[in-house]
């Protein structure tokens, strides 16, 4: 099986880099060989554009049996304690479109997509898990995908209100295209490092978020070795 593990910034996946230096062989500089399982790490840098082209790019002269993406993400559920774990199943682009006067119109509002037009599945890029070998026991969550990470209470409200999200990332977008385009199976795990609130740097725990989410990649990747 070939899995291609990718995520914005090496930060986020170190703890991961270190058990695959230490568990697995290193075929080339982002490949490793753990049991019958052919690893590669990308990471595709940070906002939908650099994901999109680094992804799109890897995908011309590869095809992965599955693709995991690993990454820290803001929650606007605050029963949900930092360092959380979520699959996201569904993703929307929450800032592409226009504005009118006090309004946000997305792309599908103001027509120049329609809904349902391919990967969409209405106006969302949803993940139904099919053909995943592994799914862990996370809960499900609803993602927006931005370009400037929310910190204002119309914004939140705005992003509340016309989509009803648990978690923002500025990646998760790009990559659930990416892998419904080319019908690559996927799964999107994100750990809470922030609350999606006014802007206040020093709430935020990234090294929390970071340990979690290594844990459970670790924990996933083994899982599905040992199905290879
Ligand atoms: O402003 C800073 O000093 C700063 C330092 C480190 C990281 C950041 C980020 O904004 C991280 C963006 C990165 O993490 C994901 N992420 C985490 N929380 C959120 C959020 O609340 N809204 C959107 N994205 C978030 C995101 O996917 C990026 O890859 C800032």
């Amino acid at each position: 099986m070939k899995l291609l593990v990718t995520a914005a910034t090496i930060l986020e996946v170190q703890p991961f880099l270190q058990f695959l230096d230490r568990e697995s062989q290193k075929v080339s500089a982002h490949q490793y060989r753990l049991a019958n399982c052919d690893i590669q790490l990308l990471i595709a840098g940070i906002g939908m554009m650099h994901y999109a082209y680094s992804l799109g790019r890897h995908l011309a002269t590869n095809r992965p049996d599955m693709a995991l993406q690993a990454g820290i993400a803001g929650s606007f559920r605050h029963d949900w304690p930092l360092g959380s774990l979520v699959m996201v199943e569904r993703e929307y682009l929450a800032d592409l479109g226009a504005e009118d006067h006090d309004q946000f119109k997305d792309l599908f509002d103001i027509q120049l997509w329609q809904a349902s037009q391919p990967p969409f599945t209405g106006n969302a890029l949803v993940n139904t898990f099919a053909g995943l070998p592994y799914l862990p026991h996370l809960p499900k969550a609803t993602g927006v995908s931005v370009n400037m990470v929310s910190g204002s209470i119309p914004t939140i409200t705005r992003l509340e209100s016309k989509y009803m999200p648990d978690v923002e990332s500025m990646e998760g977008a790009a990559f659930h295209y990416a892998c419904l385009s080319e019908n690559i199976p996927f799964l999107q795990l994100r750990s809470i490092s922030n609350y999606v609130e006014i802007r206040d740097k020093s709430k935020w725990n990234i090294p929390l978020a970071v340990k979690q989410l290594n844990e459970e990649l670790v924990s996933t990747v083994n899982s599905l070795a040992g199905l290879c």
